[in-house]
């Protein structure tokens, strides 16, 4: 297929993220566990990519390969053209694990990030408003984790993630463990808050309705030692409504390519 989806960069956007023969051997005590082998891939700025792929297929450790957490084991990982050498404070993580500070509320967590970059009060105060306010919050500024649904908790750290406005947003199952109709809920605001600040997203997801629903472009990984098998382009144009999307009449198309892309085990867990 040829088309190249509206919102997708072009071939003249610098890369965002890229990774050049990237291979990641983790060793302990149990033995070695080759999970990335010369791996190679390009993302435009403002892009959105999914990638789907078996469990322990390696999409968790090539986010923590972007993020800094962890460095490859052979070739490069590059970030805003620069090398990733240590933690990237260029970038947002949003990980499957609830991970607001429950002592802390709702605007105290979200003003985390600034706070640990010295931002002056009343900059702090503004931002977080406004974060509050984009990602649905109001009436709950006060609260405390212990006192918000699973949503709201998502809805916080995204806003957490998104404060000190990182050019790129790595997130890793965020909305797995919601139930479907919350789970459309939030990817419709996430697909909103990404048209209005264009930042480069990669999105780590079992669920191929959610790629295609999401992305510009998905990548299929194999089972490990990964490699590529499908570098699929999303021909449906934006805005996209998250309920209508399976309806496109593409849509079909791409989830049998997903899918048969997919080994059996992927499937399952899918
Ligand atoms: N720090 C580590 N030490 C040893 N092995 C590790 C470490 N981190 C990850 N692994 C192994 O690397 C493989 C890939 O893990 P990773 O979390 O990247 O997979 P994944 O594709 O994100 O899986 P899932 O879909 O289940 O979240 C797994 O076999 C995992 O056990």
């Amino acid at each position: 297929m040829s088309v190249v989806p509206a919102q997708s960069c072009d071939a003249q956007c610098a890369p965002a993220v890229e990774l050049r023969g990237v291979g990641k051997t983790f060793t302990s005590r149990s033995g070695r566990v080759d999970v990335l082998s010369g791996l190679n891939f390009t993302l435009g700025s403002g892009e959105f990519l999914a990638i789907v792929g078996p469990s322990g297929s390696g999409k968790s450790t090539v986010l923590n390969l972007l993020a800094g957490l962890d460095r490859p084991t052979l070739g490069t990982v590059l970030c805003q053209g620069e090398p990733v050498a240590t933690v990237n404070t260029g970038i947002g993580y949003l990980t499957q694990h609830d991970s607001l500070l429950p002592w802390r509320t709702v605007e105290q967590n979200i003003a985390v990030p600034l706070e640990l970059r010295n931002v002056d009060r009343m900059e702090i105060a503004a931002r977080v408003r406004d974060l509050i306010a984009q990602v649905g919050l109001e009436g709950f500024e006060r609260h405390y984790p212990s006192q918000l649904s699973g949503g709201m908790r998502k809805r916080a750290m995204l806003a957490r993630t998104l404060i000190y406005d990182p050019p790129v947003l790595l997130m890793d199952e965020p909305f797995g463990p919601l139930d479907a109709q919350l789970k459309l809920v939030l990817q419709a605001e996430l697909l909103k808050l990404w048209s209005a600040r264009r930042k480069t997203v990669v999105f780590v997801t079992h669920d191929i309705v959610e790629a295609i629903t999401l992305a510009d472009r998905v990548l299929v990984f194999s089972p490990r030692p990964c490699q590529i098998r499908l570098d699929e382009l999303i021909a449906i144009p934006r805005p996209r409504e998250v309920h209508e999307v399976r309806f496109h009449p593409s849509f079909e198309e791409h989830y049998r390519r997903l899918w048969a892309a997919l080994e059996p085990p992927a499937r399952r867990s899918s």
